[in-house]
């Protein structure tokens, strides 16, 4: 008999120990017990409809579609802390193509992923910090700086996987492409408020030396607690000033508005955007940096690509007008905190960290 390795992480075992203090255990959901159906895993959440900006408006000759382009972005930004582009000038292909890599990259056997240091050692897979159930996620992450993509020399061991040669070539376009859709819709909510694109970047320059891709990976899940259902990311706000994510079709990733969920459904042509915690703290509150999570699924695993905006770490992120909420703080000291919280507690505190 042939054993072929698994290459889904040790989550069910690793959070069982976990839980020897708990009056719980993950138990497995029975193979052949009736599957529920898709909108029963939704968990009680609304169906809205996202915000669907079509970014051709602001490349239009017209300065009236290009300015209500631009307020419909802050718009979106301000209200919901999410939206969805399309038209968004990345090419589809590219997107197929990274899909593709991502999923033969997550088949690797889970040994591989975690010893061989594929990709620098930026494999990721669960919850480090968890300590009850509520801190699990049933996922598994590369976690790349854009450094390590756009000078692969740095990648330590590539000779080990063949298999990175080919695909680093889809990393560095798809990088590159999502750092320009990025900056081009940072640069509209920099004006939104009145300041000037030139000088935020004289203070805060967001180049590859911090900037990230994350691609995530989220195995089917057939477990639960008695406590908790599981998450596939647990709630979370990013740290960062805008995030890009290029989701599969499968769903399950929803946001908070209004303290109720509410779930994100996938559009094909779409791209979802949503605001860090660094532009909600520049802003001012202006845009909010809201809640989001995913749910685990028993049926289908899900992709995805989330692109990440961040400045250097000796960046001040300061307020683009006085009195601010927040005390001064730079990009280096805000993700020490949220290390140090998330060691400590178990999960991240974030802004409340940094109130006036
Ligand atoms: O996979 C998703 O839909 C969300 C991913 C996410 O929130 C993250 O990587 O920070
Ligand atoms: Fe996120």
């Amino acid at each position: 008999m042939v054993l072929v390795e698994s290459n889904i992480p040790p989550l069910a075992q690793t959070y069982n120990k976990i839980l020897t203090n708990w009056s719980t255990k993950i138990v497995t959901i029975d193979e052949t017990k009736e599957l529920k159906s898709e909108n029963e895993h939704e968990h009680g959440a609304l169906l809205e409809n996202l915000p669907v900006i079509d970014l051709v408006g602001l490349t239009s000759e017209d300065e009236g579609e290009r300015a209500e382009c631009a307020a419909e972005i802050a718009r979106a930004s301000s209200e919901w802390g999410f939206f969805q582009v399309v038209n968004h000038g990345i090419n589809h292909k590219l997107l197929r193509d990274m899909r593709r890599e991502q999923i033969e990259l997550f088949n690797a056997p889970f040994s591989k992923k975690s010893s061989c240091g594929l990709l620098n050692n930026s494999y990721r897979w669960g919850s480090p910090t968890a300590v009850s159930p509520d801190h699990f996620s049933w996922s598994e992450a590369f976690h790349i700086p854009l450094t390590k993509i756009f000078r692969p020399n740095l990648l330590r061991r590539v000779s080990l996987s063949k298999l990175l040669h080919a695909r680093m070539e889809v990393l560095v376009e798809y990088a590159g492409e999502m750092q320009k859709l990025a900056k081009l819709l940072a640069g509209v909510l920099i004006e939104n408020l009145g300041q000037k694109k030139e000088e935020f970047e004289e203070m805060i320059s967001c180049d590859e030396s911090t900037c990230f891709l994350r691609l995530n990976h989220y195995p089917r899940c057939r477990v639960s607690t008695a406590a908790e259902l599981m998450h596939g990311l647990v709630p979370h706000t990013d740290s960062d000033f805008l995030t890009i994510l290029h989701q599969d079709q499968v769903g399950g990733l929803q946001l908070l508005k209004q303290s109720q969920w509410i779930s994100v459904h996938p559009r094909k042509d779409a791209l979802i955007v949503n605001i860090g915690d660094l532009f909600q703290a520049w802003s001012n509150d202006v845009y909010k940096s809201v809640e989001h999570k995913v749910i685990a699924n028993p049926n289908m695993e899900r992709f995805s690509v989330a692109y990440f905006l961040c400045p250097s770490y000796d960046s001040m992120i300061g307020a683009c007008k006085e009195p601010s909420i927040y005390r001064n703080f730079t990009f280096g000291e805000y993700r020490s905190q949220v290390q140090q919280d998330s060691k400590l507690i178990g999960h991240k505190i974030g802004l409340p960290r940094f109130l006036r």
